[in-house]
């Protein structure tokens, strides 16, 4: 019989049932106790759930109250000394090191965040010390899950990240130089106790996850693969069977890493189909093989009959006993069911699949390949009718954004004039002092601001009332600006639910839903918009409130929008045209906007791209450089119609960027602000290197964290700063957004940053 798998479910529930718990529980609204229980109801009915889709193999410990890597942390004891020696319990431990706690006199901030692989989610590193040791805690999570779900009556596997990609996954401590790999050895034991746990406590097999193995792997991390795998191969009987499970690339260029005693391999065949060849015979003679044909990072319906092929591909080479048909990855990146959307439209609603109605396709899926396609036929046929009815639906298809993208001409992708220039002109108007300071966007979303959204969707309010209001709350941010003596003003995006959903909601060519959210990071879910179709912007979107957001402000205001590619990497992107295209079709729509924003007297524009990075291909290569070539160009589409005058910001929540820094540099913008402050100043070092000659705001604390920098600690910061970049090109910013912080913590971390900033003006214009 060949048996279907599910990789990981989303952890939030139907409501988000999961972020209010937390979140109520961080407000102190609920106990601990009552935390904890909400957490195990959602685990069992997302086990149910699977179970009653007739999926075989459900997994458990795929659950995380914050982030699932943290909990590995948690469990193999490496906790950084300044959260164990905090005496906080282990649930409070746990979330300061995902979100910092500052509180009852413990004040740490937390540990890293980073996107994990090309997704949007944010797992938590592991920071390792020179003198680093692991110990498994006494209760540890996988054995706990697995005997819940035991008792429930389901049988799971676990999954744990694999010992190679926790390590590689990690870093070393802020003023350590261990290399995470070398940490193996000491690694393994715990690895070995844990499985043992497992298998005493009756779990058969393991999902293991070594999704490190799609990257360009350093040779000392590819190498450590053997000695791992050799460990667990030599335990025998004494610990379950693994499935060796990677996810989101091709594993071909690293096959000589693969374990050879292994028991089962996981790849993912909606990224990658073609490597299908090749990992089959690839795995060892009796290896089971498990093929992700239902994708775990889009919503579109699976393409059953081109699923059951791939399936009977490796039957036909293995034996139904051998092959397991299985989501391409987790499903934590799609949304929970289909059945929450009420209001979309029918026709595309018969498009998609969320994490709910997924688990029921792979379970067709099986049974297809199991007793032969006429045992599901209806869903078969049903399935086709779908495939057939969005291949040609009207509405993918916009003979006039095709139109206009066709006459698109070099000239559109430069600015007038070059740098230089541009910012002799733009200090003309704008008349800024040295070390200027701005916000990223967005301010605080109280409660208020989401409770008169919520109104005006229900139609409590009417459209005029909620303007008022959004007005009145860009008045107040306005004057709190001018209090804190900020020197370029943002209007504080109130009028946003999400940088990316907004303005998939006011494009033509999106879908949009109502419940669909998936988890970015700790309780932070996102509704990504779903891109159906050719994509254009009917009406200005974000003139109005720019607008009168001037009309108020004594100092330069700053518009915001979300940049091409970003908007394009946080939608759902259609699976039927390049996403090239679709970006393209983007960057149109949004160089209207631009050009509208300067004719209203917006003289800062802010192109926010934080998901450029994340696009880019696992693997270094030419699949990367045709990445950034039209990422690039998209960017400069959407912000060259603007004059020398009109000041072009772009915003990205990271500073690695020493891999593809020519591109950055090629985005042409005039100021730069990006993700600094938990990271190595070390990594401005590219700047200097490559003689950037534009300005940049690295930014100066960390917004993840209510946590308040000190004045001293932005002081310290900035002097570190001002070794890689010189005094004329540095903004003083903080490193994202401010919408998910209190107003309270912001007023008083962005007064420690302009005081700060003031210090070195002060030194600076001596
Ligand atoms: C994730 S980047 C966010 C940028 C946006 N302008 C904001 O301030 O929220
Ligand atoms: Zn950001």
């Amino acid at each position: 019989m060949v048996q279907s798998a599910i990789l990981g479910f989303p952890r939030m529930g139907v409501n988000r049932d999961l972020k209010k718990a937390t979140e109520a529980y961080w407000g102190g609204k609920v106990s601990q106790t009552d935390l904890l229980a909400e957490a195990k109801r959602l685990r069992l009915a997302h086990w149910k759930i699977q179970k009653d889709a007739g999926v075989n193999i459900i997994p458990s410990n795929d659950f995380a109250l914050y982030d699932q890597v943290l909990c590995h942390i948690q469990d193999f004891g490496a906790v950084p000394e300044r959260y164990s020696s905090s005496n906080l319990d282990t649930v409070d431990e746990y979330f300061a090191m995902g979100r910092g706690h500052q509180k009852g006199g413990v004040d740490v901030p937390s540990l890293e965040m980073v996107k994990w692989f090309d997704s949007n989610y944010h797992y938590v590193k592991p920071t390792f010390q020179d003198n680093q040791t692991f110990k498994l805690t006494s209760n540890p999570k996988a054995v706990v899950e697995y005997n819940e779900a035991k008792e429930a009556g389901i049988d799971t596997r676990p999954v744990l990240v694999g010992p190679v990609s926790f390590l590689h996954l990690g870093k070393a401590d802020r003023g350590q130089t261990v290399d995470p790999i070398d940490l193996l050895d000491k690694l393994l034991p715990v690895y070995e106790e844990l499985l043992v746990q497992l298998k005493a406590a009756g779990a058969e097999t393991v999902q293991i996850d070594e999704p490190v193995l799609v990257f360009d792997l350093p040779a000392k991390s590819k190498a450590a693969f053997k000695p791992a795998y050799e460990k667990f191969a030599s335990l025998g009987d004494k610990i379950p069977k693994l499935v060796f499970t990677t996810y989101f690339g091709d594993i071909v260029h690293n096959l000589d890493a693969l374990p050879k005693d292994i028991y089962g391999v996981h790849v993912d065949l909606v990224r990658n189909p073609e490597q299908l060849e090749t990992v089959l015979g690839a795995i060892g003679p009796n290896a089971i093989f498990s093929a992700g044909v239902v994708d775990g990072r889009n919503i579109w319906k699976t393409n059953l009959k081109r699923a059951i092929e791939t399936a009977e591909t490796a039957i036909q080479r293995l034996g139904k006993d051998r092959v397991i048909v299985a989501t391409s990855s987790s499903l934590l990146h799609t949304p929970h069911t289909l059945a929450s959307e009420k209001k979309l439209d029918p026709e595309i609603a018969d498009w998609f699949s969320f994490a709910c109605e997924k688990a029921t396709e792979i379970s067709v899926i099986a049974k297809a390949v199991t007793d032969g396609p006429a045992n599901v036929r209806e869903a078969l046929e049903a399935n086709a009718k779908s495939m057939q009815a969005r291949a040609t639906s009207t509405r993918t298809n916009n003979p006039a954004v095709k139109d206009r993208q066709a006459k698109i001409t070099g000239e559109d992708y430069n600015r007038k004039s070059e740098f230089p220039v541009r910012i002799d002109q733009q200090q003309k108007k704008l008349k800024l002092p040295l070390f200027p300071t701005t916000t990223i966007g967005s301010f605080p979303q109280t409660k208020e601001i989401r409770l008169h959204r919520s109104k005006l969707t229900k139609g409590e309010i009417s459209i005029a009332e909620y303007d008022r209001f959004i007005e009145k709350e860009i008045e107040d941010n306005v004057k709190i600006q001018d209090e804190l003596d900020l020197d370029v003003y943002v209007h504080g995006e109130p009028e946003r639910n999400d940088m990316v959903q907004f303005f998939g909601e006011r494009f033509d060519g999106y879908a949009f839903t109502t419940h669909a959210w998936v988890q970015s990071y700790g309780s932070r879910c996102v509704r990504p918009p779903i891109i159906v179709g050719d994509i254009s912007r009917p009406a200005p979107m974000t003139v109005k409130e720019s607008k009168y957001a001037v009309s108020v402000a004594k100092k330069p205001m700053k518009g915001m929008l979300t940049g091409p590619v970003t908007c394009l990497r946080w939608s759902f992107p259609r699976d039927d045209v390049h996403q090239s295209v679709q970006a393209e079709q983007l960057a149109l729509a949004l160089r209207d906007e631009v050009v509208d924003l300067e004719k209203a007297g917006i003289d800062v524009i802010q192109v926010d791209e934080p998901a450029l990075r994340e696009g880019l291909p696992l693997r270094a290569g030419e699949e990367r450089t045709k990445y950034l070539d039209w990422a690039v160009k998209a960017f400069r589409l959407s912000t060259s119609g603007v004059e020398d005058a009109t000041q072009i910001h772009s915003h990205f929540c990271y500073s690695e960027f020493q891999d593809f820094f020519y591109a950055i540099a090629a985005l042409d913008a005039d100021v730069l602000s990006i993700e600094n402050s938990k990271s190595d100043c070390k990594l401005l070092k590219v700047f200097v290197d490559e003689a950037y000659p534009r300005h940049i705001g690295p930014g100066v604390y960390d917004i993840h964290s209510p946590r308040v920098p000190s004045e001293q600690e932005i002081k310290d910061r900035i002097e570190e700063m001002l070794q890689y970049l010189k005094p004329e090109q540095l903004w003083i910013d903080p490193d994202c957004g401010l919408k998910t912080r209190q107003w309270k913590e912001t007023k008083e971390a962005l007064t420690n940053m302009v005081n700060a900033a003031k210090y070195f003006r002060a030194k600076y214009t001596k």
